[in-house]
């Protein structure tokens, strides 16, 4: 393996080191590894194979990439957090070049980092990633719940006309996007507006094709070959930014009061837009793209936590009685029951770990050092957060569905007064005077708040920017769908998931729904 030149920087002295690459199987001429990929179902599933023959970090060469992988939290946190700066990149696949014009920084989560960057990331984050207790917040939950008590009705007149299973995918699709555009942009479109659905099947299209790998991301001579799926990318992209221009920023361009206070993300961009003479129309454009398309990761998990549910009815029965116990089936979920519905929460994390959602890919944008390795500018580092979400090192049977993985249980001490209470008293309660409020230690359930080793989002600075969206908006229209129904699958063999992928193909299973009797 070759040597990489690597200066290290300290407070007094430049030193030069001849760092060896970590070691990984021999490249072929022309492919490199690419073959040690095609061994598995998802390349991260041919990680973990070579991880038990060269170790927890490894090299490859695809095509003529050079190409790291690493493999446990250690070095994933060493990659991410205390290098980040170094692995700030991303890689320079055509097919992503063509969703966004032509130039993939124009993408928020494929551009290389920059100072452009840093501003997109900062102007997004107050409305695509509020923090609890602020206004934003709480506008997510109603959007939220609107959209799913929406969603609910629709579903019920299908069910209702229907002794068969029903397409769900493509309503979840558009309840999703509506969730988005209502929140972000304060419209919401019809599922009867057909240029609304084209829009919401293209970007579920390329949320599948993001989820994927092909031979010519690492041997673009192929190119020619992929004319075809090339061209269909540029076009769905266009069709969608065409589709936010007309129906989404035009009409509010043409309404914008400018004295009032910013009502939602689209008010923030175009009030940037006017006022900072550097940032462009399309930077705009392309940025309402990026996250109005987040919409399909929250309609794609949720067909997943509903497929969980039709393979497990022991699971099944849990949510739905956790989530009675909650609304006495008496009125819709909200987001402010998240607390109350540790289980149902669980759930959702529980297929996030099932699905196991890639990270992109890092590229190094100068030498650095992993592990006392050299890691050449322009490698392309692979993050195996699927090693993390099934590897026993990590978990208890991994390989099961099991939400309660994700719950813990502890005491608190609650106030109570004893008149008004009518449970059961304790013996030192009882002798305390009537009126005294007494304290005592109860026992509650609650979702875990840190574990170290589960990262879907990802950690360091290109950590994803929509994960309270998408904690957010699944979990009301999961709970609201478990509510009113009895969820069950043909055949449960359709509902066999890709490994290593949180997107499923736009046309996939159909599912039973049931409307259940409260
Ligand atoms: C199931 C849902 C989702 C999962 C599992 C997920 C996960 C991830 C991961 C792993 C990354 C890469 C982080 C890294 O490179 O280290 C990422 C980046 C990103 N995500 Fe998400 N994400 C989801 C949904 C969303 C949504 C709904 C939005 C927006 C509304 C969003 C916006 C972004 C952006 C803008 C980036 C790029 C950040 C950057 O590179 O600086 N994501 N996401």
């Amino acid at each position: 393996r070759k040597t990489v030149t690597w200066k290290k920087i300290g407070k007094r002295s430049v030193e030069v080191a001849e760092l060896k690459t970590a070691p990984g199987p021999m490249p072929l001429p022309i492919i490199g590894n690419l073959h040690n990929l095609g061994t598995h179902e998802s390349p991260f599933q041919a990680f973990t194979e070579l991880a038990k023959t060269y170790g927890d970090i490894f090299s490859l060469t695809l095509g003529s990439t050079p190409c790291l992988v690493v493999n446990n939290l250690e070095l994933i946190r060493e990659v991410l957090n205390q290098n980040g700066k170094f692995f700030g990149g991303r890689p320079d696949f055509i097919r992503f070049h063509k969703l966004f014009a032509g130039d993939r920084n124009n993408s928020l989560a494929l551009c290389d980092w920059s100072n452009l960057q840093t501003r997109r990331r900062n102007l997004a984050r107050r409305h695509c990633g509020p923090k609890q207790h602020t206004d934003n917040f709480a506008r997510i939950g109603s959007v939220a719940t609107f959209e799913s008590i929406e969603l609910v009705q629709t579903l019920k007149s299908i069910a209702n006309s229907t002794e068969s299973s029903i397409n769900l995918k493509p309503i979840l699709m558009s309840t999703a996007m509506n969730m988005f555009s209502h929140y972000m942009c304060n419209v919401r479109f019809e599922e009867t507006d057909e240029e609304f659905r084209k829009i919401v099947d293209h970007f579920d299209e390329i949320f599948w094709e993001i989820n994927q790998g092909y031979a010519v991301d690492f041997l673009p001579w192929l190119e020619p070959l992929y004319k075809k799926h090339m061209d269909k990318l540029s076009g769905w992209s266009q069709d969608i930014r065409s589709f936010i221009l007309s129906r989404i920023v035009e009409q509010r361009e043409m309404n914008l009061d400018t004295d009032a206070p910013e009502k939602d993300f689209l008010d923030g961009l175009l009030r940037v837009l006017r006022d900072d003479p550097t940032v462009d129309r399309n930077t705009i454009i392309f940025m309402l793209e990026d996250f109005l398309g987040g919409h399909s990761s929250v309609g794609n998990l949720v067909m997943l936590c509903l497929a969980a549910v039709a393979r497990d009815p022991e699971v099944a029965k849990k949510v739905k009685a956790e989530i009675d116990g909650v609304t006495k089936g008496k009125r819709a979920v909200t987001l402010s029951d998240r607390s109350n519905l540790p289980y149902t929460e669980a759930t959702v994390l529980e297929c996030l770990r099932y699905a196991s959602s890639p990270i992109v890919p890092h590229v190094a944008t100068e030498n650095a050092v992993v592990a006392g390795y050299g890691v050449e500018k322009g490698t392309v580092v692979f993050i195996n957060n699927y090693e993390l979400n099934t590897s026993e090192q990590y978990w208890k049977e991994p390989q099961k569905f099991d939400p309660s993985r994700f719950l813990e249980r502890s005491k608190i001490r609650v106030r109570r007064n004893s008149q008004c209470d009518s449970g059961m008293e304790s013996d030192s309660e009882r002798s305390g005077p009537i009126n005294k409020a007494s304290e005592m230690e109860k026992e509650i359930v609650s979702v875990k708040k840190n574990i170290p080793h589960f990262l879907p989002f990802s950690i360091g600075k290109r950590t994803c920017i929509g994960q309270t969206l998408v904690t957010t908006m699944s979990f009301v229209m999961f709970a609201s769908i478990m509510q009113e129904f009895d969820v069950a699958a043909e055949n449960l063999e359709d509902l066999r998931q890709k490994p290593a992928c949180v997107a499923l193909p736009k046309d996939t299973f159909h599912l039973y729904l049931v409307p259940r009797k409260h």
